[in-house]
Order: structure tokens, then C-alpha cells, then sequence
């Protein structure tokens, strides 16, 4: 459902600061997979998810998603299909409107369902259903402002805005690293639980190789813009975190030694 071929970034080409980001990078995903990315700082792994999401125009190679060719789609046009939660909690969304008025933002998008007219009844109950359902008291807190809330419910309700529509290709960019470690975990669970109920294909980045081993079905690691791993099947099964820095260690020739690397 989603195909990758020999794409291609270059920042600052021709300049002294010209970086190849990414290199001849292919990949492809079945429907339903659920994709962890690792990788050392500047690995490329953020410049990937900005040229899958259009925020960036790649210098080479192709991206299919669904068989339509996106490679160069506008990126608002792409949002209608690709959901995306950064590590900043507040990044897509709007902190001075209430939850439930982003709720209807997201669920208006990609649809001629208008937002003028305020918000229907049963919109407005369904989101409440939604938010009873992430069992964090959401529910009772439609009328409160995005800013207001903690990290982690800011957090669980852009899960939630990213999926409301359900997207063909959801991209999460370290979405629980600024958490706290209980906060993360129950957001990952929640991640997991709404990934798994509407069989989104995921792709997430993680410094945590515990859980990029853990979650998902399908383990990647890249190096200098180039995927270096692709783990699946029995032999991710059969993985272990020491195996899996051995591993990076002979493939790059250098230490995983990222400050913000968890290696358990
Ligand atoms: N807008 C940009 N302009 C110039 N160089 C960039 C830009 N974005 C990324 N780069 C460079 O491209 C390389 C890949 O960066 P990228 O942010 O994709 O890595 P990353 O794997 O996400 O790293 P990290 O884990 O540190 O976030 C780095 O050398 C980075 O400095």
C-alpha cells in the first residue's frame, strides 16, 4: 500500500553545506503494517516522514500510496489521507480552541463537512464516545481550550484527531518522547489499541529500541539516509536489544551512542 523507490534528498546542494539525507531509500509496506524506525541522530528518519507527508519535495525516486503516485502532491492534500503526531503534543492542533472544536477540525478534514455551521449534535456525542473511550475523563472537558491540557492528554487527542477519519498511512515522529515514562507508556497502549481496532498502516520513529522491537510487526533501521535493517518475521521475533546494537554497530561502523537512545 505504500512504495517507496530510490528516493532522494539533498539539502544545500552545491553549497559547503550540502548533506545527502536521504539516499536511494527504498521500502515497502502491505496494508495493516506497523513499521518502528531507529536510527542515530540526522539517520534521515524525520526528512522521510516530511517527504511521505509532502512537507518536502524529494530530489529522486517515487512514493505510492495506494497505487496513487503522491511523490509530488501538495502536502494538504496528502493530509486528507496521512495522519502525523510530532513529538511537540501541541504541534497540529489549535491550543486556543476547545477539544471538541479540533475534533471537528479533524474530522471535518478531507470531507465538505463545514465548520460554520457549528458543530451537529451527534458529532459532538460521537467525540464524546471517542474521548470516554481513551479513559483518561476526557469527556468531561469538550469545552476546554487544547493549551490547557497536560502533555499527555494534548497528546492522546491528537492521536485521536489523526485517526478520527481513519488515514490510509498514519506517521508518528517520537510522539511520546517528551512525556514522562508512565505517561508515554499509557500513550503508546492507546497508539497500539487504535492502530490495531482500525488496522492503520503505522509508521513510527522511536529511540526507545526496547519498544521498536515490542510494537508493530516490522523493525527498520536507518543510517546516513540509507535503510540499513529490515526486520520481520521470526528473525524480529528472535531479536534482541544487545543483538540489535551488535547488529547496528557492524552495518554502520559506529556506536549507537545517542544520548536520547533507550536501550531497554
Ligand atoms: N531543512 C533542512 N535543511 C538542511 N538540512 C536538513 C534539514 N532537515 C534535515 N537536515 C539534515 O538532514 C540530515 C537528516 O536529518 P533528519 O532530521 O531527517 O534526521 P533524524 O534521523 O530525524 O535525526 P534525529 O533523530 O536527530 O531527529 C541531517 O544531517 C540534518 O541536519
Amino acid at each position: 500500500m505504500l512504495e517507496i523507490s530510490g528516493l532522494q534528498k539533498v539539502f544545500g546542494r552545491g553549497t559547503v553545506n550540502e548533506r545527502v539525507a536521504i539516499k536511494d531509500f527504498s521500502l515497502s509496506l502491505q496494508k495493516g503494517d506497523f513499521v518502528t524506525i531507529i536510527g542515530g541522530n540526522g539517520a534521515g528518519k524525520s526528512t522521510l516522514f516530511n517527504l511521505i507527508a509532502g512537507t518536502y519535495l524529494p530530489d529522486g525516486g517515487k512514493i505510492l500510496l495506494d497505487g496513487e503516485d503522491i511523490t509530488f502532491q501538495r502536502e494538504y492534500l496528502r493530509a486528507q489521507h496521512i495522519g502525523r503526531l510530532f513529538q511537540d503534543p501541541l504541534k497540529g492542533t489549535a491550543p486556543s480552541m476547545t477539544l471538541e472544536e479540533n475534533l471537528a477540525l479533524a474530522y471535518g478534514r478531507g470531507t465538505k463537512r463545514g465548520f460554520s455551521i457549528g458543530i451537529p449534535k451527534r458529532d459532538a456525542e460521537m467525540f464524546c464516545e471517542k474521548l470516554r473511550a481513551l479513559g483518561l475523563g476526557l469527556e468531561d472537558r469538550m469545552k476546554t481550550r487544547m493549551g490547557l491540557l497536560s502533555g499527555g492528554q494534548r497528546q492522546a487527542v491528537t492521536l485521536l484527531m489523526a485517526t478520527i477519519v481513519t488515514p490510509k498511512l498514519l506517521l508518528l515522529d517520537e510522539h511520546t518522547a517528551a512525556l514522562d515514562p508512565s505517561t508515554a507508556q499509557k500513550v503508546l497502549e492507546l497508539t497500539q489499541r487504535i492502530v490495531r481496532e482500525h488496522g492503520i498502516t503505522t509508521m513510527m520513529i522511536t529511540h526507545n529500541i526496547g519498544s521498536s522491537l515490542e510494537l508493530g510487526n516490522r523493525t527498520i533501521m536507518m543510517d546516513e539516509g540509507s535503510l540499513i535493517l529490515d526486520l520481520k518475521g521470526e528473525e524480529r521475533a528472535n531479536m534482541t536489544v544487545p543483538k540489535l546494537l551488535e547488529v547496528f554497530r557492524e552495518k554502520s561502523r559506529k556506536e549507537l551512542d545517542n544520548d536520547r537512545m533507550l536501550l531497554s
